[in-house]
């Protein structure tokens, strides 16, 4: 049984004071066991979150890093500087970092490798645009990605590793993708990770769904057999609406 995880992902949004207000609340309302949770939050809100959430089962993830160690990179931050204030997850290859960053196959599968050794679970992010969708490219387009971000790793690794399907289509838009269209679409992402790394890495490797998730759809996606959680923007700003998350998730 692979236990389900529900991560937020804040992207740009929340100030220090916010966050601090969100800890506080979700640490008041929490009340559920059996599920993972983890929030990613913007760098500067980091090393407060993870003071606050201290002595809680709310684990803080950052939203990208950089795969050098240390170095003449202007603006960036690396796993060891994420690990030293406590964070102890890492979302990569975001949609939205491909798109705007020039974040690449080879760049995500750089961090992958960086943040495995710092000992920070990657959370590795694919997904198709609608074009792709509509050209009939989805299961291409998320096999080169898994491909690419886990090149040259060992089983053992990918297995600590949790995938996030994203179709950028359902991002922020509101139009999720169906519970059994995602289903299908993660259980061939965990038989790419069978054929490179074989079935015992494919059964334990961890796959959200991600992509206009709220906590009336939660259940839905959970009820699948391949869809282990889910990564969440909009709906886990608010803490009551990220426990309810994390309470649709246990349900299953
Ligand atoms: O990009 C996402 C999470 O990483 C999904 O965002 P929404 O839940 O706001 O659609």
């Amino acid at each position: 049984m692979r236990t389900p995880i529900i991560a937020g992902n804040w992207k740009m949004f929340k100030t220090i004071a916010e966050a601090k207000a969100f800890a506080a609340e979700a640490k008041a309302g929490n009340n559920t066991s059996g599920v993972q949770k983890v929030i990613c939050a913007p760098f500067t809100a980091l090393a407060a979150l993870t003071e606050a959430l201290a002595g809680t089962d709310i684990a803080v993830g950052a939203q990208n890093m950089h795969f050098a160690e240390q170095g003449a990179y202007t603006g960036e931050v690396s796993a060891s500087m994420l690990k030293e204030i406590g964070v102890e997850y890492v979302i990569l290859g975001h949609s939205e970092r491909r798109q705007y960053f020039n974040e690449t196959d080879e760049t995500v599968n750089q961090k992958v490798v960086a943040a495995l050794a710092a000992d920070l679970v990657p959370i590795v992010c694919v997904g198709e645009s609608l074009e792709q969708r509509e050209a009939g490219e989805t299961a291409n387009v998320v096999r080169t990605q898994t491909e690419g971000a886990f090149a040259g790793l060992t089983a053992e690794q990918v297995a600590k590793a949790i995938i996030a399907y994203e179709p950028i289509w359902a991002i922020g838009t509101g139009k999720s993708s169906t519970a059994e269209d995602a289903n299908e679409t993660i259980a061939i992402i965990r038989s790419v990770v069978a054929e490179r790394f074989g079935q015992e890495t494919a059964e334990a490797v961890r796959i959200q769904y991600g992509g206009s998730v709220k906590p009336e759809n939660i259940a839905s996606y959970m009820a699948q057999p391949d869809i282990d959680g889910a990564l969440v923007g909009g709906a886990s700003l608010a803490a009551d609406s990220y426990l309810q998350l994390v309470a649709g998730a246990q349900q299953q």
